[in-house]
């Protein structure tokens, strides 16, 4: 959070794959590499594999093929030298467990702490600093179970931040968040990029994608697509990712206008009638501006 970092992340994913027991094969053969100073979105269907790709990039599942490598080192290694950052979906966490929302935060120290974790003022100072950010300076002392589903999230945006990690991962930080504080979220992780983070999000919500990432990782079981926003945030890549099925996907690229019209357009599946947004509103399209 404090000025530029140095030696920018260098992630590298080659070739792996992951079944779960059960036979799932929830990852195959999937590589991409990315660098710091970078937000990528991880986009994809539901149970498209981005919660088990996330999981492999944390060391919480191991891939049986392929390698993940963070500056050259292995995750498990990454990880112990603090370099990582995530946030989790909100349902993975405990919310009954009785912590207060400072607490939580101060986790994100633990990784510069000794072993006896006795935060130091540093610690205390990034502490209120990364609070601050997220705009929670007034609910420092609450639990985090008495807090919203909005609020919560920002807690643990705050414990990523407080971590000053080489690279941040946010799995669907935008689900059930209004839009203040989405906005509020992607302003934290341009200046995130801005001082050299690399920032990968998995996201539903796609309008917003070329808004504020650089890069895309398109994935389905595998990366369907990999690449800067303008030449792989495409109508076609995105069909081919989902599989030809895409409901509410606002596209305001120039692809799917050829003229000045700068309506965002809403692809919807063959047997829905298509229908232009303007903003949240939906009216009914003038034909010549919609292609499906
Ligand atoms: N613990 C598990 N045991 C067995 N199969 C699993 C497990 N977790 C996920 N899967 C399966 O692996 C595949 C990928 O799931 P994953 O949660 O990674 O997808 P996702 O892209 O994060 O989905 P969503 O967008 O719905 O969150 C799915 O087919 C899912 O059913």
């Amino acid at each position: 959070m404090n000025g530029l970092i140095k030696n920018l992340a260098h992630l590298s994913v080659k070739n792996i794959s992951y079944v779960y027991s059960n036979g799932n094969q929830a990852i195959k053969d999937a590589s991409f590499e990315l660098e710091g100073g970078t937000i990528c979105a991880l986009v994809g269907p539901n149970g498209g594999g981005k919660s088990t790709l996330f999981k492999s990039l944390m060391g919480v599942v191991d891939p049986m093929d392929g390698t993940v490598s963070l500056n050259g080192q292995t995750i498990k290694q990454a990880l112990r030298n603090n370099l990582i950052a995530y946030v989790p979906q909100t349902e993975e966490v405990d919310w009954d467990f009785p912590i207060l929302v400072r607490d939580v935060v101060m986790m994100g120290r633990y990784g510069s702490m000794n072993l006896l974790r006795i935060a130091s003022r540093n610690d205390h100072l990034e502490v209120d600093k990364a609070i601050d950010l997220v705009g929670l300076t007034d609910y420092k002392t609450r639990q985090i179970g008495e807090l919203s589903g909005g609020q919560k999230k920002r807690v643990f945006l705050a414990r990523a931040l407080a971590q000053q990690g080489k690279v941040l991962m946010l799995d669907e930080p935008f689900t059930g968040v209004d839009v203040k504080t989405e906005n509020a979220i992607i302003d934290l992780l341009q200046r995130s990029r801005e001082q050299g983070h690399l920032i990968l999000i998995s996201t539903h919500n796609l309008g917003s994608v070329p808004e504020f990432c650089d890069q895309v990782v398109l994935f389905n079981r595998s990366v369907i697509g990999f690449g800067g926003i303008s030449e792989t945030f495409t109508e076609e890549n995105l069909r081919k990712t989902f599989g030809g099925v895409l409901r509410h996907i606002k596209l305001s690229s120039t692809e799917l206008h050829d003229d000045d019209d700068t309506r965002v357009v809403t692809v919807l599946t063959d047997d829905e009638r298509p229908a232009v947004f303007y903003g949240n509103t939906q009216q009914d399209p003038p034909s010549s501006t919609v292609k499906d």
